[in-house]
């Protein structure tokens, strides 16, 4: 709607008729509008109405809508619409309220007001005021709203006569020019107010650039209320030019806030961008959203703690917080990563029923019969506890005798989770409690490692090779492991970059060891000793022919037709290629075997190969041990050892070197024990050669070399003493030995026989050199008895109290 007449509504019947809100145009930005204003020439009423307005007043040369209110005023305004000039004095009083005010606020001087577009709404009269000239009061005619007055017209000079005037109106004209392009509010319609006024018409001009300016109320009605034109505008030209430093400050202010905004949203768009590219490559990490998603949805199927409740509530808020591509939140999302991947609360039930314990470890281990059978008493004892954790197990026992292979078999009976790891190989502490979380690539240790893993508060935890665990350890290696396997302190194992207490205790721990020498004590008096001793050359056979074979031949799709491996054969192997206490040595050749036939099936199309006894050197070279002759000979015996490396027979020479001088001589890399149980030999030996039918002058006159083969393998203990006694007594006695006889024992300088240990690995090795007959010392007697069936069956053994016991056996026959 565009109503170019302002008169037009309000002509009809007052205020009324202009109650239409589409007449209400936005009259600025209309130059017509302003153009079709009443000339301010035209004759104006002697009484007028008052209106009082508060902030500032009303100039001569405005054009702008006020805002009155209508109950105050309704009736006022009514009167005006019915005059015919539909002309209202406004005049300023300040910051009078309404109800303060009376006649006496009101100042003498105010500005004249055409009303249009009067417009009434609930609370408020709207109307566009045109101002036409300022008035004086002369003479009150109502004192009481609505305030009626008598009034006369000050005189405006029409032209500026004199130069000062026109160069007071040229200043005022650029200053209002300068105001334009600084300030957007003053636009293109106050361009078009400009060119109405000229330097020739000061009056109006003045007036116009009194009202642009912001200045007070009273310092405006002072410039109202100056009449003569050359002072009015001494006074607007510093209000204008205070007008101009304001709006230039005001401006240099917002454009530095652009700048600012700018460089925000340059910096926002290039975030985004930034995620967009993350996005295609797939590397949208640092997406706070999905981050705090996925832990989330994680913490949902899991039972937390409250400790670790609160500590994932302080990450998630500072996850929140921080910047999504600052190191920090990198850290942070990383350690809510590691919080919310644990099994908090999340347990397997344990199967604890022995017939299927059984059945998995037979299925799984030939042999091993007692071995099992502990097994399966731990397993009865847990299953009256309700509970296995909390315990530890310890296999001890040579390398490759099932270690490993049993742990599974445990986890695997029980329905637990598996996880092994070796603390051997470890370099310091932080590998199994963690780095401190302000450590630069900061890691959990490998038991919380391990329980992300498993997904379980429970599984079964091997950890390997605890003896060697002092050797490399940095930090205090005994009391870190206690941490872990002590049921006092694990129920809450603090790792140093997790920083929140786990509990450890529903973990049944499997460890291995080679020897328990190097345990520490305290680990050691908490652990189940489960002793696996190595295996003689039938369970070898059986291992071989059940696990070993199939396993090697499924690996590499190969049949039983195809590779045909004879039973004598396989015992050639045994005895020939792979004589230790386990069976790693013995699968590594039959590997070998498997991968030579394999090259054979496929270049001779062959459809069968098979192995022999005859072609077995075709594949495995020849043989590294043959059949052990028996040691003849003066001077020559069989011991038996024991080592990590299991049981092994252990050949003592001593030999008369020459006859000039009498002295003793030690070689074969023997240990400070060893020596003196030398030199204990040596020395009983030579006080008691009559006793024992030697000439009793013997080691006057012999040097006496005494060499344990081997050389370069060290050896050390005392328990190679009545050995060591008995080739020295057979070189003085020129009396060889001259069957088949092995024996163990330490000796004292008074000839009693002292107990040993490993007597089961001992026996093991003695039958794996296809001896069968022993001395062992009496005190050894249980352990012997306590062996399985098939180990002493066919054994012949003598027990030793005293040396003389062990001459009797040596050198009765
Ligand atoms: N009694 C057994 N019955 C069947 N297989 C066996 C037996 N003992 C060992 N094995 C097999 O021999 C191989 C070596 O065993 P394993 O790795 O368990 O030995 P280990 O004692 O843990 O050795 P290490 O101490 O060197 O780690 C495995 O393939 C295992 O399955």
């Amino acid at each position: 709607m565009s109503d170019h007449d302002f008169d037009h509504d309000t002509d009809h019947d007052g205020w009324h008729a202009g109650n239409n809100a589409s007449q209400n145009d936005d009259y600025r930005s209309d130059g017509e509008q302003v153009n079709s204003l009443v000339p301010a020439s035209e004759m104006l009423p002697e009484r007028i109405y008052l209106l009082p307005i508060h902030n500032r007043p009303f100039f001569p040369a405005q054009v702008q809508p006020l805002v009155i209110n209508r109950e105050r005023w309704e009736e006022t305004m009514r009167r005006v619409g019915n005059t015919p000039h539909h002309t209202i004095g406004v005049a300023f009083v300040g910051e009078q309220g309404i109800d303060s005010l009376d006649h006496e606020g009101f100042p003498a001087i105010g500005t004249a007001v055409k009303v249009h577009k009067l417009k009434s709404e609930e609370q408020q009269i709207q109307f566009i005021a045109q101002g036409m000239q300022r008035f004086k009061i002369q003479r009150w005619l109502s004192k009481e709203p609505p305030y009626l007055v008598e009034v006369t017209y000050p005189k405006e000079p029409v032209d500026a006569e004199d130069e000062e005037t026109r160069a007071y109106a040229m200043a005022i004209i650029n200053g209002i020019k300068e105001l334009l392009p600084i300030n957007p509010l003053y636009g293109e319609e106050l361009k078009h107010y400009l060119n109405r006024f000229s330097p020739h018409q000061p009056g109006p001009l003045t007036d116009f650039a009194a009202a642009i300016t912001s200045a007070k109320g009273p310092e405006l009605q002072d410039v109202l209320t100056t009449l003569p034109v050359a002072e009015r505008m001494q006074k607007v030209l510093p209000l204008l030019r205070k007008e101009i430093d304001v709006a230039m400050l005001q401006s240099e202010i917002s454009e530095q806030v652009n700048a600012q905004m700018q460089e925000r949203q340059r910096e926002f768009f290039l975030r985004e961008q930034l995620k967009v590219i993350q996005r295609e490559l797939g590397i949208s990490k640092g997406d706070r959203e999905n981050d705090v998603d996925t832990f989330r949805k994680r913490l949902e199927t899991l039972t937390v703690p409250e400790h670790v409740q609160e500590r994932l509530d302080e990450e998630l808020n500072k996850l929140s917080v921080l910047e999504t591509g600052s190191p920090e939140y990198g850290t942070t999302r990383n350690y809510l990563d590691w919080l919310t991947s644990l099994p908090w609360g999340v347990t397997s039930e344990d199967q604890l029923d022995l017939g299927h314990a059984r059945k998995v470890l037979d299925r799984d281990h030939d042999g091993l019969k007692d071995v099992k059978e502990r097994i399966v008493e731990f397993l009865a004892e847990g299953a009256f506890k309700g509970d296995v954790g909390g315990s530890i197990v310890l296999l001890v026992g040579p390398p490759g005798v099932g270690k490993t292979s049993v742990g599974r078999s445990i986890a695997e009976a029980l329905g637990r989770k598996f996880y092994r790891f070796s603390v051997g190989g470890m370099r310091d502490e932080a590998e199994i409690k963690g780095h401190r979380r302000t450590y630069i690539g900061a890691m959990p240790g490998k038991l919380v490692q391990a329980f992300k893993e498993v997904k379980v508060e429970n599984p079964v935890i091997m950890l390997d090779e605890i003896d060697k665990l002092g050797q490399s350890f940095q930090g205090d290696p005994a009391s870190a492991l206690l941490e872990v396997l002590d049921p006092e302190q694990n129920i809450d194992f603090l790792d140093h970059y997790l920083d929140v207490r786990m509990d450890l205790s529903k973990v049944l721990f499997v460890c291995t060891a080679n020897t328990l020498d190097s345990i520490p004590g305290p680990l050691l008096d908490r652990m189940e000793q489960i002793r696996l001793s190595g295996y003689i050359a039938e369970e070898k056979l059986l291992i071989a022919k059940h696990h070993l074979w199939p396993k090697l031949l499924k690996r590499d799709n190969l049949s039983k037709q195809q590779i045909n491996l004879s039973d004598a054969a396989l015992k050639q192997v045994i005895e020939g290629y792979a004589r230790e206490a386990g069976v790693r040595q013995l699968e590594k050749q039959l590997h070998r075997i498997v991968r030579k036939a394999a090259v054979k099936l496929l270049e001779e199309e062959a459809r069968t190969v098979k192995i022999s006894v005859k072609n077995l050197e075709e594949y495995l070279g020849a043989p590294m041990f043959r059949k052990e002759k028996v040691l003849k000979g003066e001077g020559v015996v069989t011991g038996l050892a024991w080592t990590s490396m299991g049981g092994a027979t252990l050949p003592i020479e001593a030999g008369k070197v020459h006859t000039l001088d009498r002295g003793f001589k030690l070689t074969g890399k023997l240990g400070d024990v060893m020596q003196e149980s030398a030199n204990i030999a040596y020395s009983y030996v030579q006080g008691h050669l009559k006793e024992y039918g030697a000439k009793a002058d013997f080691f006057d006159k012999a040097f006496v070399h005494l060499h344990v083969p081997e050389g370069a393998t060290p050896k050390d203990g005392p328990s190679a003493g009545v050995t060591m006694t008995t080739a020295l007594l057979s070189l003085a006695k020129g009396q060889a030995i001259g069957r088949p006889l092995a024996m163990t024992g330490e000796l004292t300088l008074t000839g009693q026989v002292l107990p040993v240990g490993g007597i089961r690995e001992k026996v093991i090795a003695a039958r794996r050199s296809e001896i069968f007959e022993v001395i062992l010392p009496e005190a050894n007697r249980r352990d012997f008895d306590e062996l399985p069936d098939y180990l002493k069956e066919g054994m012949t053994v003598h027990f030793a109290h005293r040396y003389k016991d062990v001459a009797n056996v040596v050198f009765s026959k």
